[in-house]
């Protein structure tokens, strides 16, 4: 059954902003998933309508089997049984760990005896025995926010809502705290709606993602989905860094401006797709060989491969390049090993999905 199904939801606000718009969503009792997307594109409050903080304009919003909110139905926030964690840990300083912690349980009129029993099992799923009795002033940010992680399940929640929850956090301790949340959420089969900006985290924890542009989904998959089939250029360059060019194709031939690159025509699925459009090439599918057709422009060293920039005849393109760290200045000849072609004549997301072919290309 989902934990959480969106349906058609759309939500203007009241100055004719549009915050989302036909969002249809369904999540899975126990599933992890992540909301990302460029600033305004709709996440804050996609998390909000769900939480109960904004009511949708239009559609309706099920938790479980319940309908929470739709034209005529709005169940107040405190009546969702949901946990929240935002940015900035929402602990109340004058209490001790375990009274913030039990907050939510005498809230609920839960006796003390179990209260007592509910709290200690959260402080030891979150790491923070024997800081019962500490003041929340005295803690490090990120027990701070274990604090506030601890008090949002403690009333064992139907669904988990992160705002930015490891932002505010400096590495190493946000990573640390990454993976602590993975195993923790997964240990407990928490669902989790988790909204953030990074992209590398979004991945990394999540069993789907959620691309938002303008209000809209542009593509739900899994992490390796979303980066093996960017389902539009958007999308390719907002979560992979992309590059996009511009062109024509014509037979097994794409052009664009003063680039050619050959497309192994075996290769693209949905065929007859002449015509203009856009081709999107991953970073990790360019490789520089020794030669004179592009100059280095950036070069920033990556545990994971170099992080290169090359200007290609006017166009910058992105590398990930293992080995030895190419210098800034330094001339190369680019190939492309693997693009994706996107019709531009399709305008639906969804569309270009089913028919944008991956191809071999030769630069
Ligand atoms: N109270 C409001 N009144 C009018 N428009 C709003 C309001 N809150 C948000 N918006 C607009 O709704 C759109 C979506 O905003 P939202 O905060 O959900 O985006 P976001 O993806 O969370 O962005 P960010 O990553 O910058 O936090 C934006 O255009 C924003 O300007």
């Amino acid at each position: 059954m989902s934990s959480v199904t969106l349906s058609d939801v759309g939500l203007t606000y009241p100055d004719g902003t549009v915050g989302l718009s036909g969002i249809d969503l369904a999540i899975a009792d126990g599933e992890f998933v992540a909301l990302v997307g460029p600033s305004g594109s709709g996440k804050t409050t996609l998390l909000r309508a769900i939480a109960g903080f904004l009511r949708p304009t239009s559609g309706s919003i099920h938790l479980g089997d319940s309908l929470v909110a739709d034209a005529s139905t709005l169940v107040a926030p405190e009546k969702r049984e949901l946990g929240m964690v935002f940015q900035q840990h929402a602990v109340w300083p004058h209490w001790s760990v375990e009274r913030n912690i039990a907050y939510p349980l005498r809230l609920a009129g839960v006796p003390k005896v179990e209260r007592r029993a509910r709290v200690d099992e959260v402080m030891a799923l979150v790491g923070l025995e024997g800081f019962e009795k500490r003041n929340p002033t005295t803690l490090s940010g990120g027990q701070r926010q274990r604090v506030a992680l601890a008090r949002a399940i403690v009333g064992r929640p139907r669904v988990l809502l992160l705002d930015e929850a490891l932002s505010a956090l400096d590495e190493p301790l946000r990573d640390k705290l990454r993976l602590e949340l993975q195993t923790l959420t997964r240990s407990i089969g928490l669902t989790v709606v988790h909204v953030t900006h990074d992209r590398d985290e979004a991945l990394a924890l999540a069993d789907r993602v959620v691309v938002l542009d303008a209000g809209r989904i542009q593509q739900v998959g899994t992490p390796p989905e979303l980066v093996s089939s960017p389902v539009s250029p958007s999308v390719a360059t907002f979560l992979s860094d992309a590059t996009i060019f511009t062109g024509r194709l014509l037979a097994d031939v794409f052009s664009a401006a003063g680039h050619e690159c050959r497309v192994d025509a075996a290769l693209l699925e949905g065929g007859g797709s002449d015509g203009d459009g856009s081709i999107a090439v991953l970073p990790e599918d360019v490789t520089l060989t020794p030669g004179a057709g592009a100059v280095v422009m950036s070069s920033l060293y990556g545990r994971g491969g170099n992080d290169v920039v090359v200007d290609w005849k006017g166009i910058a393109v992105r590398c990930r390049v293992s080995g030895r760290r190419p210098l800034v200045g330094e001339s190369v000849d680019v190939r492309i090993a693997r693009a994706m072609f996107y019709p531009s004549r399709l305008p639906a997301a969804a569309d270009a999905h089913d028919r944008a072919a991956a191809g071999r290309l030769q630069g």
